[in-house]
């Protein structure tokens, strides 16, 4: 078997990785043998049973400097093979250079983009000022909350004594790299409607299904407000307020479906919630409580916070962009030293583990080298081309280089 980054990319493609049964124990000990091969320290933590957090550490010339972090997550959202055009835990390289996998960019290319760039380096003769750790973490498409929630916490994590953390991003479309500086927070939103059962043929107040169909209306109409900014291009999609439904539960099964002639006395629905950091969310229980599940039409709700909207010292979980974040311009200069430009810095639509380092009040970026690439990820037929891949290694080999040897004392 050849042993190139190509190469190396599509074997760690190949372990299954996805929701509901990861295989963490496989590409764990693939990553270690890498980092073995690579000269890197290995350790791995357990802060849950059977969920491993593989942590991979170069040592710097000056330890006592505060470490930059990069942390990718090990899991990977299902797929549906039937809808694939190769099998998604094949790797399959295609003639013109996509490469088809589940996490091909979501986010198993940075995984070992890191390592890459990490062996160029040092092939180069290159030693970090800095302490660089690499993090690779369990259960973030299912909130991290056995993974990098713990970690972010724990006394291995203190003792890290990170400065800065990278974490993944989105593909770019165009030409320019994307970067993120916050993520939206996720809130699992449950509302529940009661109301007198009765016959199908009859007309009366109050039935379940009324009530819930009320509060789906007043949802949707709220959901289309924020649309209309993001339609009108006073704001992108991930600086609103976005409410999707996700399910809806009613009816009395039978054996071929459901009763039809019988209005039933339970009806629920569930929906995903993303705040942007700058959104109040006071105003938004209030709201909930209100207008979308009012005790007044016989409702109940239940909300999942999952995972935190204000940091430690209670300000919203960002991280500047801007020459008063030390980390910016440096990161900023390696994209550029790369021959990289990067757009203007982003909320993030959807939410990563980045957000439980910025609770601990570490800067902390959204960043995938991708440009010129469909967004695929959590779609079909994720594919990420070999020549983004490549490139994407050089990009990091000048981020790592910069960031490392980042002198600023007292950050
Ligand atoms: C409940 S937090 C879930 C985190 C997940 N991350 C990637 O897709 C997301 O849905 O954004
Ligand atoms: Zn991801
Ligand atoms: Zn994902």
């Amino acid at each position: 078997q050849e042993d190139t980054p190509i190469a190396r990319f599509l074997r760690y493609l190949q372990f299954n990785t996805a929701h509901p049964n990861p295989n963490y124990a496989d590409p764990v000990s693939f990553l270690i043998s890498q980092a073995n091969a690579i000269g890197l320290q290995a350790r791995t933590l357990e802060f849950t049973p059977s969920k491993p957090l593989l942590l991979l550490t170069w040592p710097g010339s000056n330890p006592s400097l505060p470490s930059v972090l990069f942390n990718s997550h090990l899991d990977s959202v299902p797929a549906e093979p039937s809808k694939w055009i190769y099998p998604p835990f094949s790797a399959t390289l295609a003639p013109d250079g996509k490469i088809y996998a589940r996490g091909a960019q979501d986010d198993k290319c940075i995984a070992m983009q890191y390592l890459e760039a990490i062996r160029n380096l040092k092939a180069d003769g290159f030693t970090p000022l800095r302490t660089v750790h690499i993090s690779y973490v369990p259960d973030e498409e299912i909130g991290g909350f056995d993974g990098s929630a713990k970690f972010a916490k724990s006394k291995e994590f203190e003792d890290l004594n990170v400065g800065f953390v990278l974490d993944e991003g989105q593909a770019s479309t165009g030409d320019e790299f994307r970067v993120f500086y916050a993520d939206r927070s996720p809130w699992g939103l449950i509302i529940k409607a009661t109301g007198d059962p009765g016959h199908g043929s009859r007309l009366y107040d109050n039935g379940a299904m009324e009530n819930l169909m009320k509060s789906v209306e007043v949802i949707t109409k709220f959901r289309e407000s924020q649309f209309d900014i993001v339609k009108s291009g006073e704001a992108m999609n991930s600086e609103v307020i976005s409410v999707n439904p996700v399910y809806l539960k009613a009816g009395i099964p039978s054996p071929t479906g459901f009763v039809m002639n019988m209005q039933p006395s339970e009806a629920e629905a569930g929906f995903d919630l993303r705040l942007p950091p700058t959104a109040d969310p006071d105003l938004i229980k209030k709201r909930i409580a209100e207008e979308w599940a009012p005790a007044r039409r016989n409702m109940t709700y239940e909300l999942i916070e999952k995972g935190p909207i204000r940091d430690d010292l209670d300000r919203p979980l960002m991280t500047l962009t801007n020459d008063s974040n030390p980390w910016w311009p440096v990161f900023k200069q390696a994209i550029e030293a790369a021959g990289g430009k990067l757009s203007r810095p982003e909320i993030l639509a959807s939410t990563t583990d980045a957000r439980f380092m910025r609770q601990r009040g570490i800067p902390a970026l959204g960043f995938s080298p991708m440009i010129n690439t469909p967004i695929l990820l959590h779609d079909h037929n994720e594919f990420l081309k070999d020549t983004v891949y490549l490139r994407g290694i050089e990009v990091y080999e000048s981020v790592i280089s910069s960031l490392s040897s980042f002198k600023g004392e007292s950050y």
